[in-house]
């Protein structure tokens, strides 16, 4: 059916793996290392980014996270992983949610590998304005496990928001294991925790990678 290229610590590939596994779609992991040489992403995606879902039909290979997942609701609408269409404020809230979700992953990524510079080579407010922005999506996240209505945080079943927010938490503890997030902000701990229980959670937790080439 296909092939995912993926990474370890990816929390956008664990999005992915996630809503596959709940879809029940099967599908082949291809675990690389995107920036070392040997990565396959370049053959696929113009971007070089992973993931990369590659369908074993031969059609066009399908890239970026978010992308990635309304091309699944689209072609394999059940399980949906959205609202219903004519929910359609509950339907662009949840992808509100995995905007916050995916720029907290994006800016811990750029501060990532600020942080890999020679040190005189660092730029301390540039690692300053994306830390600035985890925090304050991570506020966001926080305020919004608070206010949700029912064991989801949108709709009454699993969504594409819970799969993003855990992804992104996942990531924290998996590359940020001292960061205070979880004291922060005790209810989305609390609903990660029990998203983390589920067995397409359960089957994707996040591991570090070791990068062998030179990156920054
Ligand atoms: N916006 C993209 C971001 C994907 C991304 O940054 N992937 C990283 C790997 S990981 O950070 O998710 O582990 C990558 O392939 N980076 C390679 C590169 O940026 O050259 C998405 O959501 O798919």
């Amino acid at each position: 059916m296909f092939t995912l290229i993926s990474a370890t610590p990816s929390p956008y590939a664990r999005k992915v793996r996630i809503a596959l596994a709940e879809k029940q779609l099967p599908f082949t992991l291809q675990t690389e290392v995107p920036w070392d040489g040997t990565t396959q992403t370049p053959q696929y995606n113009p971007l070089e980014k992973l993931p990369v879902l590659i369908p074993e039909d031969g059609s066009p290979a399908v890239f970026e996270s978010s992308y990635i997942l309304e091309w699944l609701e689209a072609k394999y609408p059940e399980k949906p992983l959205l609202p219903a269409h004519d929910q359609l404020d509950a339907r662009l809230f949840a992808k509100k949610i995995q905007v916050v979700a995916d720029g907290i992953c994006d800016a811990l990524v750029l501060a990532f590998f600020e942080k890999m510079r020679a040190p005189e080579k660092q730029s301390q407010p540039w690692i300053d304005r994306q830390m600035r922005k985890v925090e304050g999506g991570l506020k966001a996240l926080g305020d919004w496990a608070e206010q949700k209505q029912g064991e989801y945080l949108v709709g009454d079943q699993l969504g594409l928001a819970d799969i993003a927010v855990a992804s992104v938490c996942g990531y924290m503890a998996c590359r940020w294991p001292d960061h205070a997030w979880a004291d922060r902000y005790p209810a989305l701990k609390k609903h990660c925790d029990m998203l983390e229980e589920l067995p397409s959670f359960k089957d994707t937790r996040p591991s570090p990678q070791t990068m062998k080439d030179k990156v920054v």
